[in-house]
């Protein structure tokens, strides 16, 4: 039997919370067994490139990244906020080590084709992207590696990647050793009907009726990648898949509690 593991997304809003983040951070140092997490930090890059004068633009929940944003994310996303996350995990107990894509090779990506938008320095993930052989020997040593959003293309090029799809080709390339379950944790309770109402979450959401909330706009922005990288995950051998509040992280073992759950049918 697989051993289980637990691959854990914190989205940028939670982050840029100091009292969630420490409250989030604290739960996922109780969480049992063998872990991953992926962090964000959008908002906090938005934030510093606009300090340093540099305007940021988003097409379909990615940045444009060229030469000075991929600074900025660099930056931001690999020293940051890693390195806080990673210390504030060593103070939980955790022996958390940071990762970016280009560490042990862990993950390779190709720069992302300039078709109608030029994105810049921005990396897609392939099906053999994630170097399972490096992740489950630091994993088995009792590691806890904490990506953040940057990758490479093996030819000394760091790539910025949404991290979602980080999260998720990490459940995937994984799940032929481990039984990945794939949590997304954010500020809000999880899916919702109103985006304005915490109380409205949707429990269960099939690609069917994934299809019918996007086009009734009942899903949009940030949400929208999110739903498409975890079908994604999903349709390739991951078992469970969550969206739901950082906030909430402790009641993961009694799934129905957790927001939002994805499934096929
Ligand atoms: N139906 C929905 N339910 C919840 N959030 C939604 C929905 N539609 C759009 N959103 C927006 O998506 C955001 C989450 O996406 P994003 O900001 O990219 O998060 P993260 O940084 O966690 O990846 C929420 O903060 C919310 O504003
Ligand atoms: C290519 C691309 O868009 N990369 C993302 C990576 C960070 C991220 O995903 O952060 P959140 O999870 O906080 O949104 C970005 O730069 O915004």
């Amino acid at each position: 039997m697989k051993k289980a593991l637990w691959v854990i997304k914190i989205g940028g809003n939670v982050i840029d919370n100091p009292n969630q983040l420490a409250l989030f951070l604290h739960d996922f140092a109780q969480l049992e067994g063998g872990k991953i997490l992926i962090h964000g930090g959008g908002k906090i890059a938005t934030q510093m490139a606009a300090q340093l004068g540099i305007e940021t633009q988003m097409v379909n929940g990615r940045r444009i990244t060229d030469g000075e944003m991929l600074n900025v994310v660099t930056m931001v996303y690999g020293g940051l906020v890693n390195k806080n996350i990673v210390a504030r995990l060593q103070a939980n107990g955790v022996n958390a080590i940071g990762m970016t894509g280009a560490d042990a090779n862990a993950i390779k990506a190709v720069k992302r084709p300039v078709k109608e938008v030029d994105f810049g320095f921005v990396g897609d993930l392939k099906e053999d992207s994630v170097n399972q052989e490096i992740l489950s020997k630091l994993i088995e040593s009792g590691l806890i590696p904490v990506f953040s959003a940057l990758t490479h293309n093996g030819h000394g090029q760091l790539l910025n990647t949404n991290a979602d799809t980080i999260a998720s080709a990490l459940a995937v390339g994984l799940s032929s050793i481990y039984e990945t379950k794939l949590i997304y944790c954010f500020e809000k309770n999880g899916v919702l009907k109103d985006v304005n109402n915490d109380n409205s979450v949707i429990q269960n959401i099939n690609p069917s009726f994934f299809e019918e909330l996007t086009k009734e706009g009942i899903i949009a922005d940030g949400m929208l990648p999110k739903l498409q990288n975890a079908f994604d995950a999903i349709s390739k051998g991951v078992k469970e898949v969550y969206i739901g509040n950082a906030a909430k992280l402790s009641d993961i073992h009694q799934g129905d509690n957790f927001g939002t759950c994805l499934s096929l049918n």
